[in-house]
């Protein structure tokens, strides 16, 4: 669905995105990596919305490096920028259908009622009609969801979609993502949790380079034998039980019984922070 040879982004001399070669397949597929690790810069490029010095990058079948292309995957893509931030002066529901008929809804009474539809499903029915300059972070962020799948994009990018929402619209959000219609998906994050709830595919990033790619699950093996409960071990504590501080350690401590690593452990563990 998407296939990334060999891409290279550069800002001035700093090397964003290093000789990345990538295939994701349908579906949902998750992006991991720490501040920096070139996230927004793959998914901007997936979006159409900058080209790599070097490298190719087809995605369904296009390739967005030439002009034509490029217009018609846009036709198919919902985008939720990283930086999204809606027109202050209008409404959730003028905001989503300005980008409605910016996406070629034509008929106005089947665009009015996906809009609503939309909204409703990111938790905004109830202020549709309210201005979004008004509307608190959280809110933002999922009026950013809604333009994004208004029309039911074969191809959803979608950049932190869940950064700054609270936990009851994190679940929604996986709700609503598990019910895309989109043919191919990617979404960035911070969250491991997010991912492994609504991504069977996911990638890690660092420094621009791919550092994994494979299930959720398969991240664990990083951390395998290098979580511990002690207070007198050194490494990162990853979490306070009622028996001692969890900790993960730079290499297995041998005579001492480990616990089964989470996945966010095994991505703690491949990003260096564990050492
Ligand atoms: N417009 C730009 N000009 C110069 N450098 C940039 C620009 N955008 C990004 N970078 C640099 O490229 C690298 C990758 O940035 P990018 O925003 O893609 O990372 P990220 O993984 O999305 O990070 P975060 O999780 O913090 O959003 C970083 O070192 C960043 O400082």
């Amino acid at each position: 669905m998407i296939s990334l040879t060999n891409v290279t982004h550069r800002y001035g001399r700093h090397v964003a995105l290093r000789n990345l070669t990538l295939d994701l397949p349908a579906g949902v597929s998750g992006l991991l990596g720490p501040n920096g690790a070139g996230k927004t810069t793959l998914l901007r490029a997936l979006a159409t919305l900058h080209q790599p010095q070097d490298g190719e990058i087809r995605i369904l079948g296009l390739n967005p490096a030439r002009a034509p292309e490029r217009l018609a995957l846009r036709r198919v893509l919902g985008y939720l920028p990283q930086d999204f931030t809606p027109y202050p002066t209008f409404t959730a529901f003028e905001f989503v259908e300005y980008i409605a008929i910016l996406k070629g809804m034509k008929r106005p009474a089947e665009r009015r009622t996906r809009v609503l539809e939309v909204l409703a499903g990111v938790g905004l029915e109830g202020v549709a009609h309210r201005r979004a300059g008004g509307f608190s972070g959280g809110m933002r962020r999922r009026l950013g969801i809604a333009q994004a799948i208004v029309n039911r994009p074969e191809l959803l990018i979608v950049d932190e979609p869940t950064a700054g929402l609270d936990p009851a619209e994190r679940v929604r959000f996986r709700h609503l993502l598990a019910s895309t219609e989109a043919r191919v998906a990617v979404i960035s994050t911070h969250i491991v949790e997010d991912v492994t709830a609504v991504a069977p595919q996911v990638s890690v990033l660092l420094g621009g380079e791919l550092k994994y790619q494979g299930s959720p699950q398969g991240l664990t093996d990083y951390a395998q034998g290098r979580v511990y409960v002690g207070s007198d071990l050194s490494g990162t504590v990853v979490q306070l039980t009622d028996v001692g501080p969890r900790v993960l350690t730079a290499d297995p401590l041998p005579g001492l019984i480990a616990c089964a690593p989470t996945v966010e452990e095994g991505y703690l563990a491949l990003a260096g922070r564990g050492a």
